[in-house]
């Protein structure tokens, strides 16, 4: 890691596997120390998980939100200028008028806000015995995609639950995205069985790269993030994983490398259009 420029056709992406505590002032100064040392490591992208600016949970939300901009993503706009990185912000509750929303910011390193992602599919699950999570009880989901271009990468944004569904990562796919990025806290259930699945099926579907970006792991929280932020590359092989620590995962991402597996198996060029399409809002 020597560089903070990509060079050529790579990209050194840092990733952020935050501890993320209920004190949100406690949790800007840390984002600020990673952000820093990964800067210095030579990152050009940095990215923050879902939530990192509070507790993940349906009775935080309306605490914590704010509207946007507002305290958090100007925090984070300095801070992208600061250190000249891409700054994708994770997500945080956000406020607009009566409503709420899980929404992801991204900055460039003039610190101008690119890109904003309101997470389009709502956290509801019920696995009895296990979890049940309703964020649809105080949340409202968004209703667009959400891409931005970094050196000549066209990437695309999604959060956490939006992994989960796979014509979303083929929509991108299909405006041109090589990279996926998925802000996410996974818990303790669905963590272990599906978190790396989901990355690596996205990937290979796709042919793109995909990065979940998860908070540490806090056995004290009310939800238990299963952390394992990973980079997986368009061959479905993990470039880089995390345990369930604080840590920041390095990952180099390479257009060449998309090309060359887009080529060898052209599957984007296969599709039995005359079968099945997919339809989806541009
Ligand atoms: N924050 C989320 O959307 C959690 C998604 C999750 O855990 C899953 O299994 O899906």
């Amino acid at each position: 890691m020597n560089s903070a420029a990509a060079t050529g056709s790579t990209m050194l992406m840092g990733l952020i596997q935050m501890s993320v505590k209920k004190n949100k002032p406690a949790n800007l100064t840390r984002c600020a120390q990673l952000v820093q040392i990964a800067a210095k490591n030579g990152a050009r992208l940095v990215a923050l998980p879902e939530c990192f600016n509070c507790p993940y949970g349906t009775e935080y939300f309306a605490e914590y939100a704010e509207t946007i901009p507002g305290e958090s993503t100007e925090f984070l706009s300095k801070l992208a200028q600061q250190f000249k990185v891409w700054l994708v912000g994770g997500s945080m509750p956000e406020r607009d008028g009566d409503k709420l929303y899980n929404t992801s910011t991204v900055f460039s390193p003039t610190g101008e806000c690119v890109a904003k992602h309101r997470k389009v599919h709502l956290f509801d699950i019920d696995i009895p015995g296990s979890i049940t999570f309703k964020e649809s009880e105080t949340l409202s989901p968004g209703n667009s995609f959400t891409t931005f271009n970094v050196d000549g990468f066209k990437i695309g944004l999604g959060i956490c639950y939006d992994i989960r569904f796979p014509e979303m990562a083929q929509a991108y796919a299909k405006l041109g995205c090589q990279v996926l990025l998925y802000p996410g806290a996974f818990n303790m259930t669905t963590g272990p069985a599906h978190w790396e699945l989901l990355a690596r099926s996205r990937a290979v579907d796709n042919q793109v790269y995909v990065a979940s970006i998860s908070p540490a792991r806090s056995v004290d929280a009310d939800y238990i993030a299963y952390g394992h932020t990973l980079c997986v590359d368009p061959w479905g092989c993990l470039v880089a994983e995390a345990d369930e620590t604080e840590q920041i995962v390095y990952a180099e991402i390479d257009l060449n490398e998309v090309k060359s597996i887009r080529q060898q198996i052209p599957v984007s060029q296969q599709k039995r259009s005359d079968l099945y399409q997919l339809q989806f809002k541009k």
